[in-house]
C-alpha cells in the first residue's frame, strides 16, 4: 500500500520518466509459456496483411504472431502489439530478418506482392510475384520446412507450383502442407448464394472448385446447402458473379488495388481453420488449391480435410451437372498452362 500521496507520485513520475519506456522486452517477465500455434505473416504491412494481422492477433489459438514485410512492418507491428489479446508480436523488416521471422514457426500466411490493376489478369502478376514466393519460400524451406503453409499471392494457379517445386529443390517438400488460399472464392460463393436465395450467407455452404482465376474458379451450383435450385439465368448470374468477383473489386477501387478487407477475413477463417486441424480437432474441411489426383491435373482445388499434417485427405468433386461439366473443362484447359508456368519457372 502507498505510505503518502507524495510517494504515488514519485512513483507515477518514475513511471513516466522517459528511461522507464526503455525497459526492454526480454526485462520484461514472460508470459507463462501461453500453449498456442506461431503463426508468421510475410508481407504483413499490405493491404490484405495489416487487416490479417489484426484478426490473427484477436485469434487465441495463436501465441506468437511473427510480421514480416520488406517496408513498415516496425508500424505496423508496433500498433498490433497494443491490442491486448494472448499473442506476443514481433516484427521483422527485409530480407536480413527474413531467417528470425521464420524459424520456430508452425503456420506461414503468404499474402506479399503485388495487386492487380483495372484491365490486368492475374497472370499479369507472375513476373512480379513469382520471383517474390521463390524467395520467401526459399527462406520456409531453410528455417520452418514442416511448416503449413497458405499461400494467397496471385497469381495463385502459378504461385502454389513455384512454391512446390521450390520445397522439391530443398528436399523439403510435403504436399500435405502447401495450401492455395481459395477461401474468398467460398466466402463471395456463399455471399452471393445467400443473396439470391434470401438466406443469411452465415448458412449456406458452397463448394468452389478448381482454380483461382477467371473460369478456373468453378463452384459447384448444385451442391450448395441447404439444398436447392436455380434457373438457368441464375446459374449463368452466379457462376459469372463468383467467378468475376476480384475483378468487380479491383474495378470498384479503380487503381487503388484488388479485395485486402474481404480477403483478410478469409484467409483468417482459413488459417484459423489450418490451426483448429493442426491441433487435432475433428472434421474441418475447406476448399483449397492443393496438389491433387481428383483430376489429371497435379494441382486442384477442392474440399479438404485439414488436420495436423494438413491437408490429410482431398475429396472427390462428387456428382456434377451439365453445365458443371461444361465449366470444369474449360477450368482444366486454363489450369493446365498455369500450373506448367509455375512448374518451368523453377526447373527451367
Ligand atoms: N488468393 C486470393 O484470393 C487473393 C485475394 C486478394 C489478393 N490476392 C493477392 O495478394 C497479394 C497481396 O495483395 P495486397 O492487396 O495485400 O497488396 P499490397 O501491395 O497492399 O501488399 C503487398 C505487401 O507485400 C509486400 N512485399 C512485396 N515484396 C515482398 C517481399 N519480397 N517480402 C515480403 N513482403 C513483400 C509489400 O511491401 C506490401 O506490403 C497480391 O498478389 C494479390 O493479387 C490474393
Ligand atoms: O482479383 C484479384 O486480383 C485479387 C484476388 O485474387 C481476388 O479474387 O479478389
Amino acid at each position: 500500500m502507498e505510505s503518502s500521496s507524495s510517494q504515488r507520485v514519485a512513483r507515477i513520475a518514475a513511471h513516466l520518466n522517459p528511461p522507464n519506456f526503455e525497459l526492454r522486452r526480454e526485462e520484461c517477465r514472460a508470459k507463462g509459456g501461453a500453449p498456442g500455434f506461431k503463426v508468421a505473416i510475410l508481407g504483413a504491412a499490405g493491404g490484405i496483411g495489416q487487416s490479417l494481422a489484426l484478426l490473427m492477433k484477436m485469434n487465441p489459438l495463436v501465441s506468437v504472431l511473427h510480421l514480416y514485410d520488406v517496408v513498415n512492418s516496425p508500424g505496423v507491428t508496433a500498433d498490433i502489439s497494443h491490442m491486448d489479446t494472448t499473442a506476443v508480436v514481433r516484427g521483422f523488416l527485409g530480407q536480413p530478418q527474413l531467417e528470425a521471422a521464420l524459424t520456430g514457426m508452425d503456420l506461414v500466411v503468404i499474402p506479399a506482392g503485388v495487386p492487380r490493376k483495372p484491365g490486368m489478369t492475374r497472370d499479369d502478376l507472375f513476373n512480379i510475384n513469382a520471383g517474390i514466393v521463390r524467395t520467401l519460400c526459399e527462406g520456409v524451406a531453410k528455417c520452418c520446412p514442416n511448416v503449413v503453409v497458405n499461400l494467397i499471392s496471385n497469381p495463385v494457379n502459378s504461385t502454389v507450383p513455384i512454391a512446390a517445386e521450390v520445397f522439391k529443390k530443398a528436399g523439403t517438400y510435403n504436399p500435405k502442407r502447401l495450401l492455395g488460399v481459395t477461401a474468398l472464392d467460398v466466402t463471395r460463393a456463399n455471399t452471393f448464394v445467400g443473396e439470391v436465395l434470401g438466406l443469411d450467407p452465415k448458412t449456406v455452404d458452397v463448394p468452389v472448385v478448381g482454380g483461382h482465376a477467371g473460369v478456373t474458379i468453378l463452384p459447384l451450383l448444385s451442391q450448395v446447402k441447404p439444398p436447392c435450385s436455380f434457373t438457368p439465368e441464375e446459374t449463368e448470374y452466379l457462376t459469372k458473379r463468383i467467378q468475376d468477383g476480384g475483378t468487380e473489386v479491383v474495378q470498384a477501387k479503380a487503381g487503388a488495388g484488388s479485395a485486402t478487407l474481404s480477403m483478410a477475413y478469409a484467409a483468417a477463417k482459413f488459417a484459423d481453420a489450418c490451426l483448429r486441424g493442426l491441433k487435432g480437432d475433428a472434421g474441418v474441411v475447406e476448399c483449397a488449391f492443393v496438389a491433387s489426383e481428383v483430376t489429371e491435373l497435379p494441382f486442384f482445388a477442392s474440399k479438404v480435410r485439414l488436420g495436423r499434417a494438413g491437408a490429410e485427405e482431398v475429396y472427390q468433386l462428387g456428382p456434377l451437372n451439365e453445365y458443371e461439366r461444361i465449366g470444369l473443362e474449360k477450368a482444366k484447359k486454363e489450369l493446365a498452362e498455369s500450373i506448367q508456368k509455375g512448374t518451368n519457372f523453377i526447373k527451367k
